[in-house]
């Protein structure tokens, strides 16, 4: 299984930049994510990888390849796009075989069999050699599509093409798995069952994976690390937790999770504690700044609903419920505390009553969870 590591990648189209100074340094077995909203250059990045764009300028090299010369069939990555892209006509065997036959009549320079495997396939009479066979077995299998090997692929659901798809770019034995937006085409209970067989698979087979997505769910769940894009560029990489808990811009606050984000103006800094005023109130946070100008951040479950005189905390606040939603083991309120509105999120247990719209609270947040950027 390789690395992949891409040093000051540009691309350009046109003459305009869209993406630059990409640097990835993505280890053997790992399961990568490239997160962020639409045209922020993460398919740019990965066809890049692929070999389907050339770069403008800067280097990609796949385990000691440097690849950028060569062609993608020459790259051994294995992709997997939205579309599923397979062939409607054949069954989902054919498919599965398809690309491993062709590689192995190519291998053995029966390049004119090629031909005679197509049409063989079109009249459905092919027959396959006996490691091709198993071969394609033990992956369906795999994917759980034993059952499904001989049905035409326009016949299977979108979460059993997409099992498909995976199952024909596993079969290759690439070094690398390039997956493109796999889960956007799949209603949301099969996307998070596709995102527990994704990531089982992938963990059996420690294959390195790169997955674009623009859902921060999704790659939060699945991925070891993240890049975060904005704009053609990395604004940031680290951990599903790194990223929750240290954003380093507003943007990966808010793009990352839920965050409370309030512009405030630094007045004080003593003893590890930098106060800050937000409007007519303050707060204190344990975050060292030397700036004055600083965005507060506060994740909704760090703010805290009191009850009675319970109020030991160094930042307590009045507000006023907007709304409630109920979701199950948490309820997310709406307060307005001041003129800002707060999203705070607390567990909620059966019994437990829900605040009603027009209720006042006292809330409190502990200064280790103020984070100033
Ligand atoms: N072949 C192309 N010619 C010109 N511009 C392109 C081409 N491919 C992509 N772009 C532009 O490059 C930018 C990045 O596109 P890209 O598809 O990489 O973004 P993305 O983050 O994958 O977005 P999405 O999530 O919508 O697929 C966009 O502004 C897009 O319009």
């Amino acid at each position: 299984m390789g690395s992949v590591v891409v040093e000051q990648l540009r691309k350009d189209f046109s003459g305009v930049t869209v993406l630059q100074n990409i640097d990835l340094d993505i280890k053997e077995g790992e399961f990568f994510a490239l997160l962020g909203p639409s045209g922020c250059g993460k398919t740019t990045t990965m066809r890049c990888i692929a070999g389907f764009e050339s770069p403008t300028s800067g280097t990609i090299k796949i385990g000691d390849r440097d690849v950028a010369k060569l062609a993608p069939n020459e790259r051994n990555c294995g992709m997997v796009f939205q579309s599923y892209a397979l062939f409607p006509h054949m069954n989902v065997f054919d498919n599965v075989a398809y690309s491993l036959n062709i590689k192995e009549l190519r291998k053995g320079n029966l390049f004119k069999k090629v031909g005679v495997y197509t049409r063989m396939l079109n009249s459905k009479l092919v027959k396959y050699p006996k490691e091709i066979e198993k071969k394609v077995m033990d992956i369906l299998e795999y994917v759980e599509l034993t059952d499904h090997a001989k049905k035409l692929t326009s016949e299977l659901s979108g979460g059993q093409q997409q099992r498909v798809a995976l199952a024909r770019a596993l079969v290759m034995e690439p070094e690398v798995l390039l997956m493109d937006e796999p889960l956007s085409n799949l209603d949301l209970k099969l996307r998070h069952t596709m995102r527990n067989t994704i990531r089982r698979i992938q963990q059996d087979l420690k294959i390195t994976t790169i997955f674009v997505t623009h859902d921060q769910e999704e790659a939060m769940s699945m991925a070891d690390r993240i890049a975060v894009m904005k704009d053609g560029e990395i604004l940031q990489i680290g951990t599903p937790t790194d990223l929750y808990s240290n954003p380093k811009t507003p943007f990966i606050a808010d793009f990352v999770g839920t965050s409370n984000i309030l512009p405030g103006k630094v007045v004080a800094s003593d003893n590890g504690i930098t106060t800050v005023q937000i409007g007519n109130q303050q707060i204190k946070s344990v975050t060292q700044t030397d700036k004055t100008d600083v965005q507060v951040i506060i994740r909704p479950e760090n703010i805290n609903v009191l009850n009675g005189g319970s109020d030991d905390y160094d930042n307590a606040f009045e507000g006023t419920i907007q709304f409630a939603t109920y979701l199950g083991n948490t309820v997310r309120y709406d307060i307005k505390v001041g003129e800002h509105q707060l999203v705070v999120d607390t567990t909620y247990e059966s019994g437990d009553s829900i605040k009603r719209s027009g209720e006042k609270v006292r809330l409190g947040v502990s200064p280790e969870r103020v984070l100033l950027i």
